[in-house]
């Protein structure tokens, strides 16, 4: 059984709703979508906001942080220099030790911190590394943020193409603070906690009580963490007002964004098994049938060179394009050339910004991953793999159903393979599964987070969808019923998942003012919201 995170079989019909309903807004009884809100209210409110100059609080804050800028950047550093891998077994240690020292590290800001374990990892004896829940402030006469984010990185080592060693920071003269997890999510996620610093060394009132809920596997599907937090909903999470996480990027890098959907993701494995060891392709080269063989025909079944899906039954569910959405993109300060720049390279599908947004938003798409099995080292050996095992894996979107997305790509494959008529065995599943999530930005979360972005940068933020995925978004959502707000640090060009990620050293600085501005903010939103 795959591991659906977001969804439960038995409560399909009930929990797996997408969440499109509008949230309490305290500004407008009439239902302004998600478009108008950018041009209507928030000018409006933004203007007024201005014009009253609140928080002067803020500017000391803001102060110290540029003044503890190296300390903040040490801290980094030291959080980078744990290779908190999830997916490989063999790092487990290193993303518990990662866990330990993000609560040591709590603990001696002085939040109240417990680190709960979430038992075994599925399928495996490994234990699942532990989530940090933290405490900072508890008082009945402020509003309570829940914030989320992730201390388990990407796997990355030297010989992928990296020009510096992933796990030690390297700070560029540019200002780009290299190491993998520097954006991805270790930046942000110490972003609070430097927020926390900041505000006790300037002798500023911590505006807010901040709950906190750090996880290690986030890269590897949010393994175990939905039962957690559906659990503590009304419990550990009972006081939360709303909820924050700091987990994706800017479109660019200029403008900054608030965000309020991100796609799902289904991800794959196919294994296709014959010989009972790998074999010399001179001894044994056409007189067995290969495994390769089948599983690169299957692969290039799935997708077309312009991401065209193949599969029957996916298209189908794709919620339709309406009026009001044609729109939307053309205000999103968003180009191609941004776009390259973030690629490397123009080698893109559509020569246009609208479509492209379209692409990465809206729809869903299909990335082949990787071959395990298969020969990948430099140089020429002639083997012959017993087994292999392809990943793909799709992005989902509104109205997709994970169910029926598996069934559709079961279905698939399998005829694929049967048509092949190879006598090797061949076997489809989902490791894992993260429904997509979209929420209404008409809230008093967001007004606190616009008004915290023109505060901090000077310009309006872009509200924007994500490609990728946050699998327990949508379950902090269900579970505390409260909105859920999208706030991220990075911009386009950090390289997350990708060789020399990076984090510009003026996004983490400017990024803590972000997360501290926001949580004034959200205390002077008024409560009746
Ligand atoms: C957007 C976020 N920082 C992220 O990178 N999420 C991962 C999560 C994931 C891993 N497997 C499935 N989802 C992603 O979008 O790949
Ligand atoms: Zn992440
Ligand atoms: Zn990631």
């Amino acid at each position: 059984m795959p591991r659906t995170l977001g969804w439960r079989p038995s409560q399909l019909i009930q929990i797996r709703r997408p969440i499109t309903r509008p949230t309490k807004s305290f500004f407008s009884p009439t239902s302004l979508s998600p478009f108008s809100l950018n041009k209507t209210y928030l000018t409006e409110s933004i203007r007024a906001h201005q014009a009253r100059k609140m928080a002067p609080q803020l500017d000391s804050y803001f102060q110290k942080v540029d003044s503890l800028s190296d300390h903040f950047i040490e801290r980094l550093r030291q959080a980078v220099a744990i290779p908190s891998i999830s997916s490989e077994a063999a790092r487990r240690p290193d993303v518990v030790r990662m866990g330990q020292w993000l609560a040591d590290e709590l603990t001696k800001l002085g939040a109240t911190v417990e680190l709960r374990p979430l038992g075994k990892q599925e399928g495996t004896d490994l234990d699942l590394p532990p989530v940090v829940l933290g405490r900072y402030g508890n008082d009945k006469n402020k509003r309570t943020i829940l914030v989320y984010g992730h201390y388990d990185v990407q796997p990355a080592e030297k010989s992928d193409g990296w020009d510096t060693e992933p796990f030690e920071l390297t700070v560029k003269e540019d200002g780009r603070m290299c190491g993998r997890g520097a954006t991805d999510d270790k930046g942000p996620v110490l972003g609070w906690l430097n927020a926390i610093e900041a505000h006790k060394a300037a002798g500023v009132d911590f505006p807010v009580n901040l709950l906190m809920c750090f996880e290690g596997m986030e890269e590897y599907g949010s393994d175990g963490l939905e039962e957690l937090v559906m659990a503590e909903g009304k419990k550990y999470f009972a006081d939360a007002d709303a909820v924050c996480i700091s987990d994706n990027y800017w479109l660019g890098t200029e403008r900054p964004c608030l965000t309020y959907g991100l796609r799902g993701c289904n991800y794959y494995s196919v294994e296709v098994s014959g010989p009972a060891a790998d074999l010399h392709s001179g001894v044994f080269g056409g007189t067995a049938q290969e495994p390769m063989t089948d599983l690169v025909r299957i692969l290039a079944s799935l997708v077309d060179t312009d991401g065209k899906i193949q599969i029957k039954g996916i298209a189908e569910q794709v919620a339709p394009v309406t009026a009001e959405e044609e729109g939307l993109y053309d205000d999103i300060a968003f180009t191609m050339e941004t776009l390259h720049e973030s690629l490397g390279s123009k080698t893109t599908i559509f020569e246009d910004k609208k479509k492209t947004l379209m692409a990465r938003w809206r729809f869903p798409s299909l990335s082949i991953h990787g071959v395990e099995g298969a020969f990948s080292n430099p140089g020429a050996k002639t083997v012959i793999p017993a087994k292999v095992i392809g990943k793909f894996s799709i992005r989902s979107v509104p109205d997709m159903e994970i169910e029926k997305t598996n069934q559709c790509v079961y279905d698939h494959v399998n005829e694929v393979f049967k048509k092949l008529g190879s006598k090797n065995t061949m076997k489809v599943y989902a490791q894992h599964c993260g429904k997509w999530w979209k929420a209404s930005p008409n809230h008093w979360n967001f007004a606190a987070a616009a008004k915290a972005t023109e505060r901090v940068w000077g310009m309006k933020p872009d509200f924007t969808r994500e490609g990728g995925s946050i699998p327990i978004t949508l379950t902090f959502e269900e579970a505390t019923g409260k909105n859920v707000l999208l706030l991220p640090m990075g911009s386009s060009t950090d390289g997350a998942h990708s060789i020399n990620e990076k984090l510009d050293k003026r996004n983490y600085i400017e990024g803590i003012k972000l997360l501290g501005a926001y949580l004034h903010y959200v205390a002077e939103e008024p409560m009746n919201a």
